[in-house]
């Protein structure tokens, strides 16, 4: 029998599990895709083991809704911080955790809305069709006319599984600008291989890529996304090095419970 906690952040949903005490099999690829199952199991778009760390608050071990063990979940990240805080292993709201692609700094406040800072990002292809950049995990963002329409599934498959991006694929971002530093995006997942209502990592590169290419012009942008809002800050400097970023929204909990296995 597993304990487990379900999250979600704007609809980007996690199993989390609080992994101090080590008991998980993280090598059974087949468990974690188990639990992910939304009729078989939990349910959701990834899992999450909160681990020890030496050094940090804790650690953040994130694996896909397909069992593999991937990189940087930026809605992920958001939401084990509130679970760090139901746990009680954040007393003041702050915390250093440390994750796959480095040291993340997080504030939480009263509303449960979660400040996440991003890696640092500086290599950004930039060309007509598309940006392409790493912002913990890897992501293509396009711009397309009448995204809430757009046929994310196939289009994003064909982008994802493309020569482009193998052998370890990518994740895919669609964007449309609805304002001033504003903009909605839908994206498919690697991973989950299929779209999600959400992507932090996705909404952090959408920022970037669109202050890169001049579609922004502050430094603070507003992106909707299927499952709710969220915002993205950050600096940059004069050789398009963008530090400081922040990913910032809301992260519940959901339900918790047991699930045999
Ligand atoms: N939902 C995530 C991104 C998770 C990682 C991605 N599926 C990958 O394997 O690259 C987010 O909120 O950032």
């Amino acid at each position: 029998m597993i304990k487990f906690y379900k999250y979600q952040g704007t609809g980007n949903d996690f199993v989390m599990i609080d992994n101090r005490s080590g008991f998980f099999p993280k090598q059974d690829k087949a468990l974690v895709a188990f639990l992910c199952h939304r009729r078989f199991g939990v349910g959701g778009d990834g899992l999450i083991l909160l681990e020890n760390d030496e050094q940090y608050d804790f650690r953040m071990v994130y694996f896909n809704a397909d069992g593999s063990e991937s990189t940087m979940c930026g809605n992920g990240g958001r939401c084990l911080v509130a679970f760090a805080k139901q746990l009680g292993i954040i007393t003041n709201d702050k915390c250093r955790f440390i994750a796959i692609d480095g040291e993340h700094n997080a504030t939480i406040d009263k509303d449960n809305k979660v400040s996440l800072q991003m890696i640092d990002v500086q290599e950004i292809t930039v060309n007509k069709e598309y940006c392409f950049l790493n912002t913990g995990s890897p992501h293509h963002v396009e711009l397309v006319r009448n995204v809430k329409e757009y046929d994310v599934f196939n289009n994003g498959k064909e982008i994802r599984e493309s020569e482009l991006y193998a052998p370890g694929g990518t994740n895919v971002n669609f964007v449309e600008q609805e304002g001033p530093n504003h903009f909605r995006i839908r994206t498919f997942e690697r991973g989950v291989e299929d779209e999600t209502l959400s992507c932090g990592t996705g909404a952090t590169a959408v920022a970037i890529s669109m202050y890169l290419t001049g579609k922004a012009d502050d430094t603070t942008i507003k992106i909707d996304v299927e499952g709710g809002n969220l915002k993205v800050a950050f600096e940059v400097d004069e050789n398009n090095k963008f530090s400081r970023v922040f990913l910032s929204g809301p992260a519940e909990l959901v339900f918790e419970g047991t699930i045999e296995i």
